[in-house]
């Protein structure tokens, strides 16, 4: 499967270069940044400190022969302008980006009616295992819990919460039939109030370089039950989007996410 990689001189665009050329089913087609890049002409090995592996970082522009598959881990601007390029050019694409808004969701909704598309906030898989953990959780705590989700990231983080911890909110909210955008509370400071119960509470941290840490509580009077993923590196979103996009490439359109990739649907 050959794989593009948009962002390829970010954060997570160098985890997918080591990740996509650690894996023996993937072939690195293009490792592309912007136009404007100074990273534009370094070989994409280099530039994710594996070495040279003969694939110099590219522009859109200067591509002739596409991929099979595409991932974007940018930020929200990029995002769209590479879906509506994955959709005119009739290409699957793996989405890891977070911090979208409605609006963008919903894009990313209408492209994957014209193309297979994976979105997952986060693309571990002890996260997408969390998932299934806490719904059961909700199921047999949360009528009687407090429930609040706390998360940790890197200090050069753009969006919060993160797209972790409100994936994780929206699949208790939805265990509990809450809906997540009357319940959820961002934050709390002065006169608040007694808690109620049916809110489900987020809190941020952002310091140094933490790679990434979620955990859910569920409180009640006498016990509480708490759950944490720590990811202590970012190959592990990296391999599980390369898992993705191998995945994807023979699938019909359709939007997909990670619990599809690993099987763990119900
Ligand atoms: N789903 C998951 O499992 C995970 C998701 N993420 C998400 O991935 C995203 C990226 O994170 P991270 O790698 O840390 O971020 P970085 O800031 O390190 O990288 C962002 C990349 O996007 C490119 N970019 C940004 N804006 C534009 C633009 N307007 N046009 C073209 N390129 C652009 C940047 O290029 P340039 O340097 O030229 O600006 C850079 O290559 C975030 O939303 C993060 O939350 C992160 C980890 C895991
Ligand atoms: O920006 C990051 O770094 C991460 N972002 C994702 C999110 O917003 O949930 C996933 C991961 O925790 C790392």
């Amino acid at each position: 499967m050959k794989v593009g990689i948009f962002g390829a001189n970010g954060r997570m665009g160098r985890a997918l270069i080591e990740a996509a050329h650690n894996n023996e089913d993937a072939d690195i087609a293009h490792a592309l940044v912007r136009e404007s890049s100074s990273f534009k002409g370094i070989d994409a090995g280099q530039v994710a400190g594996i070495g040279n592996i003969d694939s110099a970082l590219t522009t859109i522009k200067a591509i002739d022969e596409l991929a099979d598959v595409y991932i974007d881990f940018t930020l929200p601007e990029a995002c769209m302008n590479n879906l509506a390029w994955c959709v005119e050019n009739k290409k699957p694409v793996v989405i890891g980006t977070t911090g979208l808004s409605k609006e963008q969701l919903a894009k990313i909704d209408e492209a994957a009616c014209q193309i297979p598309v994976v979105f997952a906030a986060n693309m571990s898989v002890g996260v997408n295992l969390l998932v299934n953990l806490l719904k059961t959780t909700a199921k047999v705590m949360g009528q009687h819990s407090d429930i609040e989700i706390w998360e940790a990231h890197h200090r050069f983080k753009k969006d919060a919460p993160s797209g972790t911890a409100l994936m994780l909110g929206k699949a208790i909210a939805d265990e509990l039939d809450r809906d997540l955008d009357k319940v959820s509370v961002y934050g709390r400071e002065g006169d608040t109030g007694e808690r109620d119960r049916e809110t489900i509470g987020f809190a941020t941290i952002r310091a140094g370089d933490i790679v990434g840490e979620h955990t859910a509580l569920f409180a009640d009077i006498g016990e509480r039950i708490e759950i944490t993923h720590k990811a202590s590196s970012r190959l592990t979103f990296a391999k599980g989007a390369v898992r993705a996009a191998i995945w994807l490439k023979d699938k019909s359109t359709r939007l997909y996410d990670m619990q599809d990739v690993l099987g763990l649907k119900d």
